[in-house]
């Protein structure tokens, strides 16, 4: 989503405009109690323009036009603010959608038979077979074949990724195009339930949720708007009892006033432009809730092979202990791949060809496949003539080996930690009681990730990394990456455990992963960021995927979070601070001609009580368009501590609340003045 990266175009304002006013649908704006109650006063006082004397008053038509107008204005303004916000994700999805035309694809039938059917006619479980050149009919994996996919309709990023059948690279998503070779794929979704259907309706906010944050907020302002409401409407009471004559225009000027309009115009709009903007940042949230979160981590829980690293690791060296051949370990080592489809195992039949060595596929014949498991962590084949070869992390093989009574060699753990002192992954290799050698795997690890991690530390944040890799390897990936702390050969249960051990510490946990062995602790954690490289199953247990497959991301889904928590309070504090204002300014203009005593409040000075109270209105009308663009960038964040961050706030938007409206009410207050 890289190239949509626009700021608002005029596309884009026209249309949040024509929204303003469909946003006054009372159904609509039922949903902001605040600015409900503003409407309920414009249509007060529209009426009170052509029958003035509605409720006995005697005030012009013209004021209770001014007043309407300007009561007219504070909706509008606000509808605007919640429109802008909305019509970025509006135009995005808009592009999206082009993607996800419906296309010719290529099915296969029970007979195995190629049959062209719709896209949407897919469902889940169904096998397509997509060749070079084609765009790819929906969500699915890999189960056959090896492509190079251009995913830049979803991702921006034009450089051709690789998806293969086996391991954590097998997710395709449709509306990506095959650039070369030929895969088949089986769908993971039914229509309407895809990757770029979440994307759309996510970017459109059809599925928008007020977060608990903003529900609590709501919650305080709505109340506060009932408690000034019940003050304004018992006011006329004692007015009576001073033989004042309050105007019903007066009454609704004044509460408008009180109320937190300028927070209520913004509340919605703050939040959308958060969502929007780690969309920006090639990151899609699925609940704003997990962005706020996000705000607060102190922990980061960082799986290695793939997140950390690239994950594509390489068999790249056979060898050979115990006194055996590099020929008879490489043999082995092809014998128990033969259908091992992950990467790895696919890499040793690889490196046997590149190097020219031989083997006897015959061997594997009828054999008995052990697929690769996170919880053995070995793979292999059971031969027709009872053999047993098995390849697999070293640790996991010795004990296997050891466990029928073989030895092991004792030049096997100097060759395992060579490899994995050099960050490689040692598999060891097996036939019944005998080790025949190693496997060196190579892998490398991202760039960039020491200085972002350096950065996280600075903003308070631990990193820890997970791995299913041996002890060593994880100790020279965690050095060379540079994290907190590691933890190694740990299952998928392990990963789950530190996340609940930190969690119960009562902090809140990021963990970023994209295996399947990943998903169910990206589930667990407040915030799952999951690779977009990643498998189906990471991607939809997390709540958040990273299009550009860059763990560091985090930092700037943190920067966001708490920029949105910060301009929520922020602005929160402003509006406040304003009503306070408005109230020197409209109630002594109310009272002063029968309570001379009131001079002592009358602290503006300003023109007549008529003037007073229109100027208050306009500024507290004009102030919400003024804040749009901060609510909308987000107040500025620079990593320091949360008292010293509440203080800075406090007095900027607390005092500076106060101060504001004084001198900009007192201006227009003048402006009026001469104009009425
Ligand atoms: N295809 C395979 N056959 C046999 N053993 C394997 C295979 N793939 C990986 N292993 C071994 O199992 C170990 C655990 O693998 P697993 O996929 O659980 O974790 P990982 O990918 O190493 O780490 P991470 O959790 O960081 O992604 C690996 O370190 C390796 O020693
Ligand atoms: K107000
Ligand atoms: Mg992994």
């Amino acid at each position: 989503m890289k190239e949509k990266k626009t700021m608002m175009s005029t596309a884009i304002i026209r249309g949040a405009i024509k929204e303003s006013f469909l946003k006054l649908d009372p159904r609509v704006m039922v949903r902001n109690p605040i600015m409900f109650v503003v409407e309920i006063g414009f249509i007060i006082t529209l009426a009170l323009i052509f029958v003035p004397d509605l409720f006995g008053g005697s005030v012009s038509s013209g004021y209770n036009l001014t007043v309407a107008f300007i009561l007219l204005f504070t909706v509008l303004f606000a509808n605007f603010a919640e429109a802008l916000a909305e019509g970025r994700g509006r135009a995005q999805a808009d592009t999206l959608k082009k993607t996800k035309q419906d296309m010719k694809a290529n099915k296969l039938n029970s007979l195995n038979q190629v049959k062209q059917v719709l896209s949407s006619e897919l469902r889940k479980g169904d096998i397509v077979i997509v060749a070079q050149g084609e765009t790819i009919p929906g969500d699915g994996e890999v189960i056959e074949g090896l492509a190079s996919v251009d995913e830049s309709a979803i991702t921006g990023e034009s450089a051709p990724v690789i998806k293969e059948a086996g391991g954590d690279f097998s997710s395709v998503t449709g509306g990506t195009r095959v650039v070369s070779d030929r895969i088949t794929v089986r769908i993971t979704s039914d229509p309407g339930e895809s990757f770029l259907d979440r994307m759309i309706a996510l970017v459109e906010g059809a599925k928008r949720q007020k977060t608990p944050n903003e529900i609590a907020l709501s919650t305080v302002l709505t109340s506060l708007t009932l408690i000034f409401l019940i003050v304004v409407v018992t006011l006329p009471f004692f007015a009576d009892y001073l033989e004042i004559q309050l105007e019903i225009p007066m009454l609704i000027a004044l509460l408008v006033c009180l109320i937190p309009t300028t927070i209520g115009g913004l509340l919605s709009a703050i939040g959308i432009a958060g969502m929007d903007r780690v969309t920006q940042f090639n990151v899609l949230a699925m609940s704003g809730k997990a962005v706020e979160a996000a705000g607060d981590i102190t922990t980061i829980i960082l799986d290695k092979t793939g997140t950390i690293t690239f994950g594509n690791r390489m068999a790249s060296e056979f060898t050979p202990v115990g006194g055996h051949e590099e020929q008879e370990t490489a043999l082995w080592a092809a014998i128990s791949s033969l259908k091992d489809e992950t990467p790895e195992g696919r890499s040793v039949l690889e490196l046997m060809r590149k190097q020219g060595l031989a083997y006897d596929p015959a061997i594997g014949e009828d054999a008995e496949f052990h697929e690769f498991k996170a919880e053995t962590r070995m793979s292999g084949m059971d031969l027709r003539d009872g053999r047993k070869v098995r390849k697999g992390a070293v640790d996991a093989v010795k004990k296997w080996v050891v466990s029928q009574g073989g030895r092991v060699p004792k030049e096997l753990d100097p060759n395992s930690e060579r490899i994995a002192k050099a960050g490689g992954t040692p598999l060891a290799i097996a036939v019944d009681q005998e080790i025949y050698g190693l496997i060196y795997l190579k892998d490398t690890v991202k760039p960039g990730m020491k200085e972002r991690f350096e950065q996280m530390r600075q903003m308070g944040i631990k990193t820890i990394m997970c791995t299913g890799d041996n002890p060593l390897t994880a100790a020279t990936i965690a050095i060379e990456a540079g994290v907190d702390d590691f933890i190694a050969e740990s299952t998928p249960e392990d990963k789950i455990a530190v996340i609940r051990r930190e969690q119960a510490e009562g902090k809140l946990v990021a963990m970023t992963g994209d295996g399947t062995n990943d998903a169910p602790a990206l589930a667990q954690a407040d915030v799952g960021i999951a690779m977009n490289s990643g498998t189906v199953a990471a991607k939809e247990a997390a709540n958040m995927v990273d299009l550009d497959s860059d763990p560091s991301k985090i930092i700037e889904v943190v920067s966001i979070g708490k920029q949105l928590l910060m301009t929520r309070g922020a602005l929160t504090t402003f509006s406040i601070a304003n009503d306070i204002a408005k109230y020197f300014a409209i109630i002594p203009a109310m009272f002063m001609l029968a309570i001379p005593q009131m001079e002592a409040l009358n602290i503006m000075r300003l023109g007549s009580p008529e003037s007073a109270i229109l100027s208050a209105l306009i500024f507290n009308a004009v102030i919400i368009p003024l804040l749009i663009p901060l609510a909308m960038k987000g107040v500025a964040y620079k990593p320091m501590s949360s008292a010293a961050l509440l203080q800075r706030n406090l007095i900027i938007y607390g005092l500076g609340g106060v101060v504001a409206p004084f001198l900009g009410i007192k201006v227009i207050d003048l402006a009026v003045h001469l104009w009425i």
